[in-house]
């Protein structure tokens, strides 16, 4: 493997080189060669970011991956423009990490350089004008309107003006066709201007001046001259208050925020009279964004349980021989307590750490958890923080004030140069594959090459692991600890099957619930019990028909349904989010009998509602938790015990430590059975198994009770006995006859266009050149995709399953490669999208 991207890692003589290869934000498959100018040579090095022109116009910020003294054989090496910073912002480490990930995704080191850097670290270019120096208003042909003229006469007192500003100038809203039409009467110039994205908060801050911070007599004497005027001395006596001085000095420096005084209402004029009389000064200082934790107590007094302290011992033991370490713990055994204490126990060794959570929803609850223990050592890092914030998690990173990062599957990408440890949580969750756009990479399997490059410990947890990660443990690749009981005695829940048909017949099926679900909610309504209720479904219903003929309504976009939202009374598509009304009549027939079909999580809230109108119902999807604290609230108000019934979609399913549930209600098991792919059935084993694994956490019995109309169905006996060991074994069985992952490699490539023969012809040219590839393999396909088309283009598929050896999926890679940069040029590929996903589940 080293020798793959081993030669961009030599160190290089800084003093001799002068060429440096640029990686840059564009999709192209390699490095491009820039000339180092000598005024340069001496602040440029590997992971320094750099601008530099590409093709005619474009102005691009890239990072130096390579120096090195080789001119480029087949063009003249243009100089670099300039360097940003007086520092590398990306390690070297990192860079062989994008090396690696671009080749093992079959993508561009530039896309996965997009993908890393948070976009406030990327520069953005600004157009601007300004005045064309060989402009004479006298000698122009061309007339000039009075809009152009206030511009032109802007331009002579200031040297240039951004869009924005002669937009502001002009009192209007967009300015391009002035613009336009001053270009082509050449009179003035258009230029790109290089702009860093990133800004700090300043916060503007008021101190005392000498000699008042530390002269108590002068202090003194101030007290006396102000006695006459009442409302500078509220204002000084507001500063002593907030800053005592007189009992530390050293506060003086740091001062106290301006808005302070203007939120306690005291005089901003006198505050102005104080500055300018000299008794107090401005200043501004650059203060964190991120919210400030708790400082890190010490580790609380959690004593670990005999089974708990067997398990990190058992760890411990098997990363002197093994890299990664499988930990398989039930649903509620205490893995948490046992990532807090390796985490401690790799921070104060000195090493970093890396906290993997599948998605945002967990981060809330555990960032609680972990901040307890770790406070301000802790980065948190997930999509919703701001460019701005999550510059300055990379940056706290850098600068080694979070040794310890908690995120979701981007921040593999922060800049750590000495990980001890990586854990990975949940790791058999869907949530850790990025499927669009490049790199579709996997953030487990991404880890655990991470942390090899740093020679680092990874320990993957789940109560219901993924069935690679199992098959690992078992060949004996990683190790393996069990903690097979619930902590402190708790049970696991009881499992019960409720059939949907039966209570139908029966007239017993009540708005979608089933008797025994309807009593069961009922019965820990009345012992003030909480309920969860699963159906991994939003909106109200998953489409709307007509009553009469059937026709239902597609997206004019996608190859999918509508999905019915009763929020705002409309149809939307869940690929493209086309949105429209609820037609009143049938486009086919003509009807009005159009009725919503299905079960959508809106629509289990408001059946809630009517079936339990004494419950306090909240809803967590994607939906209702779009603004950065939505998860935090629903999570705080269920946990505080101000809900009792939570509805949701898959984010309800894991993770989640609460101590009053005790029933768990799953609406439509056959949903999350029938899914059309080769892991339904673990994904199915895995979703009910952790949603169960939510009920009776402490000193109750919880009860899950799963809806289907299919209750004979064998998988239902593995969930309730909690049988993953026999489960599995059955499974790949059918993965071995079949040729699927673990025992093959899957790459799967689609061909995308507007136009269905054009995106099925070029699938099956395509396909035919990878047959010829020589390697031990099978193809399938092209057919169409299973969604058909998404946001007007049409989607075929080949799957692809390679021999596990190493020789043939490397070969197949690189003859991919070729294959790819050959058809670009050809005519049956214009506008042809290609777009290759290795391990794409
Ligand atoms: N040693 C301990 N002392 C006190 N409480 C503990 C201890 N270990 C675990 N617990 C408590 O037991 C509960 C379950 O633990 P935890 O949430 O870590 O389980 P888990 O293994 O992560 O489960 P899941 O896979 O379902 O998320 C938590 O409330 C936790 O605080
Ligand atoms: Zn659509």
């Amino acid at each position: 493997m080293d020798t793959l991207f081993g030669d961009l890692f030599q160190a290089t003589e800084q003093q001799e080189a002068n060429f440096a290869d640029i990686i840059l934000p564009v999709p192209i498959p390699k490095m491009f060669t820039y000339r180092i100018p000598n005024a340069l040579l001496e602040s440029i090095g590997i992971g320094y970011r750099v601008i530099v022109q590409f093709g005619k116009k474009k102005i691009l910020t890239g990072i130096v991956g390579k120096v090195h003294q080789k001119p480029p054989a087949a063009y003249e090496a243009k100089p670099i423009l300039d360097v940003l910073d007086s520092h590398a912002t990306v390690n070297p480490l990192q860079i062989r990490f994008w090396s690696w990930m671009a080749y093992y995704y079959c993508c561009h080191i530039g896309e996965v350089m997009n993908a890393a850097l948070p976009s406030g670290l990327k520069l953005s270019s600004e157009s601007k004008i300004q005045l064309n120096p060989n402009f004479d208003p006298e000698l122009s042909e061309y007339p000039l309107d009075d809009r152009e003229l206030i511009i032109l006469k802007a331009l002579e007192s200031q040297e240039e003006l951004s869009y924005e500003d002669c937009e502001v100038l002009l009192g209007v809203k967009s300015i391009h066709q002035i613009i336009k039409s001053l270009v082509i009467k050449e009179a003035i110039l258009v230029f790109e201007q290089v702009k860093e994205k990133y800004t700090p908060k300043v916060e503007a801050r008021i101190r005392l001046t000498q000699p008042f911070a530390t002269d108590k007599a002068a202090l003194e004497q101030l007290f006396v001259d102000l006695s006459s005027k009442p409302k500078q001395e509220e204002v000084v006596l507001k500063y002593l208050q907030e800053i005592p001085v007189y009992k530390d000095l050293s506060l003086n420096s740091k001062g106290l925020e301006k808005k302070v005084f203007t939120e306690a209402n005291l005089s901003m004029s006198s505050l102005k009279t104080l500055i300018k009389n000299g008794v107090f000064e401005e200043f501004k200082i650059i203060v964190s964004r991120l919210e400030e934790l708790e400082d890190g107590k010490e580790m609380p007094s959690i004593e670990l349980s005999a089974e708990q302290t067997m398990a990190i011992n058992s760890i411990k033991e098997q990363f002197e021989e093994k890299d990664t370490v499988l930990l398989h713990g039930i649903t509620g055994s205490g893995k948490t307590e046992i990532y807090i204490q390796l985490i401690q126990e790799a921070l104060d060794g000195g090493s970093q750490v890396l906290f993997l959570l599948p998605e945002i929803a967990l981060t809330t609850h555990i960032v609680g958890r972990l901040s307890k223990v770790f406070g301000n050592k802790m980065g948190v890092f997930h999509s919703k923080y701001s460019d701005n914030e999550r510059v300055e998690v990379w940056n706290g990173v850098l600068s080694g004030r979070f040794p310890l990062v908690v995120g979701v599957r981007s921040s593999i990408f922060l800049p750590f140069d000495s990980l001890g440890l990586v854990i990975i949580d949940e790791e058999h969750e869907a949530s850790y594959k990025q499927y669009d756009p490049a790199p579709r990479f996997q953030a487990r399997d991404s880890g655990i090459m991470l942390a090899w490059l740093h020679q680092a410990k990874v320990l993957l947890g789940s109560a219901t692991p993924s069935f690679e990660s199992y098959y690992n443990a078992r060949m004996k690749k990683y190790g393996y600890v069990a903690l097979n009981h619930r902590y402190g005695d708790a049970q696991l829940p009881e499992f019960q099957l409720a059939d949907v048909l039966v209570d139908k017949k029966k007239n017993l099926l009540k708005l979608d619930f089933t008797r025994l679900l309807r009593e069961s909610i009922q019965e820990a309504l009345n012992k003030q019990e909480q309920v969860l209720i699963f159906q991994n479904r939003r909106g109200y219903a998953p489409y709307v028909s007509c009553d009469d003929c059937g026709w239902t309504p597609m997206c004019e976009h996608c190859d999918v349904n509508l999905t019915y939202h009763q929020f705002g009374d409309e149809l939307k598509c869940h690929y493209c989010g086309f949105k429209e009304k609820v037609p009143t009549t049938c486009d086919a027939c003509g009807s009005n009998k159009i009725i919503a079909v299905g079960l959508g999580t809106e629509r289990i809230e408001e059946s809630l509602g009517l079936l339990f109108p004494e419950a306090r119902v909240v809803r967590m999807d994607l939906d209702t938790t779009r603004s950065k604290y939505g998860y935090q609230r629903i999570l705080e108000e269920f946990g505080g015990g101000n809900v009792d019934i939570l509805v949701g979609t898959q984010m309800i399913t894991k993770g989640l430590d609460f101590d009053r549930v005790t029933v768990v209600g799953i609406m439509d098991a056959d949903r999350i059975l029938n899914f059309p792919d080769f892991r339904s059935g673990e994904r199915a084993f895995q979703q009910i198994t952790q949603v169960a694994g939510r009920a009776g956490r402490r000193n109750q019995i919880g009860k899950v009770i799963v809806q289907s109309r299919r209750t004979d169905a064998p998988i239902f006996q593995w969930i309730a006995s909690g049988d993953y060991g026999q489960f599995y074994l059955q499974e790949m069985a059918e993965r071995q006859k079949y040729f699927y992952p673990p025992f093959v490699k899957l790459i799967k490539i689609s061909t995308r266009h507007k136009d269905y023969k054009a995106a099925e012809r070029a699938a099956r040219i395509l396909h035919n050149l990878l047959n010829d590839i020589q390697v031990k393999k099978i193809m399938l396909g092209p057919e169409k995709g299973l969604v058909g088309k998404i946001k007007n283009q049409y989607i075929f598929e080949s799957l692809v399953k390679l021999d596990k050896a190493s020789t043939a999926l490397g070969k197949f890679k690189d003859e991919l490669a070729i294959i790819l940069n050959e058809v670009q040029s050809q005519k049956d590929f214009k506008g042809v999208r290609i777009i290759v996903d290795v391990d794409p589940y």
